[in-house]
């Protein structure tokens, strides 16, 4: 039985990656998105803003055509050109099943950039094809289907399963639920536990990849050197994305704009500790 390490706000704050004088938008990092589709557009609004709120030099957006007009319209600083990048946030709002050859041929290059990539949702099926260090981020039902289990199976025991899909994929899992429980090949065990169930709604896990997105690309260097710097990133992004949601609902109901509007004030409250 392995034993979680919780993940407290001041764990938290030693993973920002604070601006320094001399930064300027590339030195911050860039996160490369390819999120959305015609049928989900609004995931990749969702990613996007809460990447945005998180702090980073730039997102570049290269998703499909209907997402990308929404994204622009809610966020004009995402940029839709392609360039380089420090990071790949890639899947939330896409379905395997339908994805056409121009999405099939961006994602596969992304997934050869050998960068450190966040894969959520309708990317799960990629995780083999990945040159770069990797991160998954799938909730119950997706991490049973990518480990050939059921629903049922991983919700009885979560943290256990988060650990088989990581020893067995030999990637980082950051398994999504009333509990964050985070996954290592190298061991890493962390539990975060600062979310209010009011989270449970939709489009909460796409604003959690563009949290974490942020964090990975702000961090880019540091996951080149340590893969391992990927568990405490993903902590990280569960962390702040409990406390924007505690925020947002101040003990009613929420709606994920309002997280994603509340994870800059989390971030200053966090590092101002
Ligand atoms: N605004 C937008 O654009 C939004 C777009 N979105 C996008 O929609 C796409 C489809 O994602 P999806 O999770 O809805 O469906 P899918 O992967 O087929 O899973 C269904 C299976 O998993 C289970 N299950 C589901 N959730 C669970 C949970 N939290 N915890 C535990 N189990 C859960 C469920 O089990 P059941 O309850 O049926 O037994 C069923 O077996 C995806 O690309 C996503 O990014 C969404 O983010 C919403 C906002
Ligand atoms: N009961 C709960 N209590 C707290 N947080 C929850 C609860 N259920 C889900 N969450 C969080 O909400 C988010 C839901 O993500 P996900 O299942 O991917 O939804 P979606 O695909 O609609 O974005 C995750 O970050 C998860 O940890």
């Amino acid at each position: 039985m392995s034993t979680f390490t919780d993940w407290t706000p001041e764990d938290a704050r030693e993973h920002i990656a604070m601006p320094r004088a001399q930064d300027d938008k590339y030195s911050r990092g860039v996160l490369g998105v390819i999120t959305g589709s015609d049928a989900y557009p609004g995931a990749a609004v969702l990613g996007v803003e809460a990447a945005l709120r998180t702090g980073v030099g730039m997102v570049r957006y290269l998703g499909d055509d209907r997402p990308t007009q929404l994204v622009l319209q809610r966020r004009p600083e995402a940029v839709t050109a392609p360039g380089r990048v420090q990071a790949w946030l890639l899947g939330s709002g896409m379905d395997a099943a339908q994805r056409d050859e121009a999405t099939s041929r961006r994602l596969a290059a992304a997934l050869a950039d050998g960068l450190p990539t966040v894969i959520d949702a309708g990317g799960l099926d990629l995780i083999g094809r990945a040159s770069g260090p990797v991160l998954i981020t799938p909730h119950f039902g997706e991490l049973a289907r990518v480990v050939g289990a059921t629903k049922d199976q991983v919700a009885s025991n979560p943290a256990a399963w988060a650990v088989r899909a990581a020893e067995e994929l030999g990637v980082t899992v950051l398994l999504k639920g009333h509990q964050t429980f985070v996954a290592a090949p190298d061991g890493t065990r962390i539990v975060a536990s600062s979310a209010p169930p009011w989270l449970a709604t939709a489009g909460a896990g796409d604003a959690l990849g563009g949290i974490l997105g942020a964090l990975v690309a702000t961090h880019s260097a540091e996951v080149a050197a340590d893969p391992g710097a990927l568990a405490r990133l993903a902590a990280t992004a569960a962390v702040i994305h409990g406390l924007a949601a505690g925020r947002a609902s101040a003990g009613g109901p929420l709606v994920v704009l309002d997280v994603a509007a509340a994870v800059p004030r989390v971030i200053a409250d966090l590092v101002r500790r």
